[in-house]
């Protein structure tokens, strides 16, 4: 019979102890960082390593004996990371602002909060802050799995020098957000279209006769939300308590398992594809001749290769004829020899062919 019960004071205390020593280690940490820091300041090399990062996280997930959920063990990791990386240099990642919105959050869940924020006013910024280097890296949303792709997001990667190097999904969950808490007296619903498209049963049902406004963002929505009695936007629970609104009702997408996929964009010179993770994938733009059987045969080298096809989209080339671009994702890392092969043979059959990135699958 155990007479050693901790009472709460003494379990708190036996908490502050472990705090205390869990806060020397991560200063320890803290200080290797450093250290890395200054060797790859001396030798120019990316502070940003997602491989590695992954590989951290890999191993104290694998070595985790509990209580704590193997996911609490990376959403921990990631942050520590996030802090360390910080030490070494100011990582300035852009995204489609103002704060508060789903880009924001798919950054922070990527790098973790220790970053430096360079909200956008739009796609065609970010890729510019990227490109430009006011920012290290752009988050922005690629394909909506009921809305289908961001279409400005692919015209952008088509021309820019800028590769992907990571993605990730998010549960998009959007509210309708008011000054006050009912649906009384809504005239305008204002958001961006994407997201007014993602709600469109929903409005359709219970407010017909609301004018539905597309703005630059979910959250500049939210922030005129504020300004008038009679507006209402559809943002994050985060965007209404950056504007002081009410939630009027929660989760008014139609679907209710909405992700939205964002792509991690960086010059190559800021950081090269990631090496192989395990879990990876290629992402292609090809065109294809003109002739009868053209977008078949690209098929062909994948099938012969035993290389799986995750994605295949389709913009239009804007040459004033019937062309296309296509959109390709495979899955693995062209480290791997049959992926080597499947690109080569498809290269070979292209009229046109862009590897826009090799990154490790997202969550
Ligand atoms: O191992 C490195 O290269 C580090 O810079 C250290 C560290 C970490 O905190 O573990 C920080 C940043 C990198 O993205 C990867 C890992």
């Amino acid at each position: 019979m155990s007479t050693t019960k901790k009472n709460l004071s003494q379990l708190r205390a036996a908490i502050d102890e472990v705090d205390r020593e869990l806060l020397a280690l991560l200063n320890r940490r803290a200080g290797f960082a450093n250290e890395v820091g200054e060797l790859k300041r001396a030798e120019g090399s990316p502070v940003f390593r997602p491989e590695r990062e992954a590989q951290v996280i890999n191993t104290l997930q694998a070595a985790n004996q509990g209580p704590l959920k193997s996911e609490n063990v990376a959403t921990i990791w990631r942050e520590i990371m996030s802090a360390c990386r910080a030490l070494e240099a100011p990582l300035r990642v852009a995204y489609l602002g103002p704060a508060g919105t789903f880009s924001e959050q798919a950054a922070v869940q990527f790098f973790g909060s220790s970053i430096e924020h360079v909200p956008c006013v739009n796609f065609d910024e970010v890729f510019h802050a990227a490109t430009a280097g006011t920012a290290d890296f752009g988050v922005v949303p690629v394909e909506n799995n009921s809305e289908g792709v961001v279409t400005r997001s692919l015209d952008l990667l088509l021309q820019s020098p800028l590769h992907i190097v990571g993605e990730v999904s998010l549960l998009v969950r959007h509210h309708l957000l008011r000054l006050s808490n009912s649906l009384e007296g809504i005239e305008v619903v204002l958001a961006h279209p994407q997201a007014l498209a993602q709600c469109q049963g929903w409005l359709t049902k219970h407010l017909p006769n609301a004018e539905r406004r597309a703005v630059s963002s979910n959250a500049e929505g939210a922030r005129l939300a504020a300004t008038n009695p009679a507006w209402a936007g559809i943002a994050s629970e985060r965007a209404a308590s950056e504007f002081g609104l009410h939630v009027a009702v929660h989760a008014i997408q139609d679907d209710a398992f909405n992700r939205t996929r964002f792509a991690v964009i960086c010059l190559p010179q800021t950081l090269q594809a990631p090496q192989a993770s395990g879990r990876d994938c290629v992402s292609l733009i090809v065109s294809v001749p003109n002739r009868p059987g053209a977008v078949h045969d690209i098929l062909v080298p994948l099938k012969q290769h035993g290389v799986s096809m995750t994605r295949f989209e389709s913009r239009p080339a804007r040459s004033g004829q019937w062309e296309y671009y296509f959109y390709i994702d495979l899955q693995g890392h062209p480290s791997q020899p049959h992926v080597a092969a499947a690109l080569k043979d498809l290269q070979s059959l292209c009229a046109f062919y862009k590897v826009l990135g090799t990154y490790p699958v997202g969550e």
